[in-house]
């Protein structure tokens, strides 16, 4: 089945690999995976793609965890009409709805204790979490037919919501799509939520994170010379490689401050001297473990 995915761009897995003269069948690729007996476990280093590491002024954090995330379509539709004729009382506009909805979003996550019971979906330890790592973001909107004099009869608009509390994060989307139906037929528009991607949270492995810890003080010692402060620990918000890498073994995880915390940008910079700490970094990590 993977291999006869198209994905988006029309060609398939199994199409992509023969043009490359590349000639598997797809049971000898699944063969091709890791035996997890064999794998030790997995390091990664990575931009921090924040601006938590710039702040405290430390060039290295290490990893506690990577936030879990849903990614949605909602789709908005109302009723087509001219931007002259039909009056405000009578239209069913779905740009209207789509504001409404998206201001929600921001306020949900913004102030999830504002919505969210203390009951049995939501504790109030998963609320002090939830309230410290829920990010939503809306990314993505598109209208149709798009033109300046006409009230669209169609939105549509992506929703990111990331959370290191995957319990929590589920909390969040029941109470938003609760909000958003009520919304939509308070505005007699109809809506259709689809969910487009989920990947639970990773905590990475407190032993590597302690080793990676110690290896960054010994970088960073070799570098300035002083002994550093406690190094940080941070949450990632983003997605990495390590969340694949956490179904086959354990994982460890280190940040590199990166410049206003600038990330999915070509604004995106990192210093040398920190990719240097960076490296003498899992140079020390390797030295402890040969
Ligand atoms: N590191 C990343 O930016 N990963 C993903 N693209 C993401 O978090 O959306």
């Amino acid at each position: 089945m993977f291999m006869d995915n198209s994905f988006f761009s029309g060609v398939t897995v199994l199409d992509a690999l023969r043009e490359n003269s590349i000639d598997i069948a797809e049971e000898s690729l699944l063969q091709l995976k890791y035996d997890p007996a064999s794998v030790w476990g997995y390091i990664e280093v990575h931009i921090e793609q924040g601006p938590v590491l710039e702040w405290v002024g430390f060039p290295l954090g290490v990893v506690q965890g990577i936030a879990g995330q849903t990614r949605l379509k909602v789709t908005v539709r109302g009723s087509q009409g001219h931007a002259g004729t039909v009056p405000m009382s009578m239209r069913q506009d779905p740009m209207t709805a789509a504001a409404e909805l998206i201001v929600l979003l921001e306020r949900l996550c913004k102030h999830p204790k504002d919505f969210l019971s203390y009951d049995g979906r939501s504790n109030c330890s998963t609320l002090e979490s939830l309230s410290s790592s829920l990010v939503c973001t809306v990314g993505e909107i598109s209208s149709w037919p798009s033109a300046s004099n006409v009230i669209p009869g169609e939105v549509t608009f992506t929703v990111d919501l990331r959370a290191i509390d995957d319990a929590g994060r589920e909390t969040v989307l029941y109470e938003l799509s609760n909000q958003l139906y009520q919304i939509c037929e308070k505005r007699s528009v109809s809506c259709i939520v689809e969910r487009k991607h989920d990947a639970n949270a990773v905590m990475c492995d407190a032993d590597l994170s302690s080793q990676l810890k110690s290896a960054s003080y010994a970088a960073l010692k070799r570098m300035t010379g002083a002994t550093q402060h406690e190094i940080p620990v941070i949450m990632s918000g983003a997605g990495h490689d390590a969340m694949a890498m956490s179904h086959l073994t354990k994982v460890g995880m280190l940040f590199v401050r990166c410049r206003g915390g600038i990330s999915h940008s070509p604004a995106e910079h990192v210093l040398d001297d920190d990719v240097w700490a960076a490296g003498l970094a899992v140079l020390a990590f390797l030295e402890t473990h040969v």
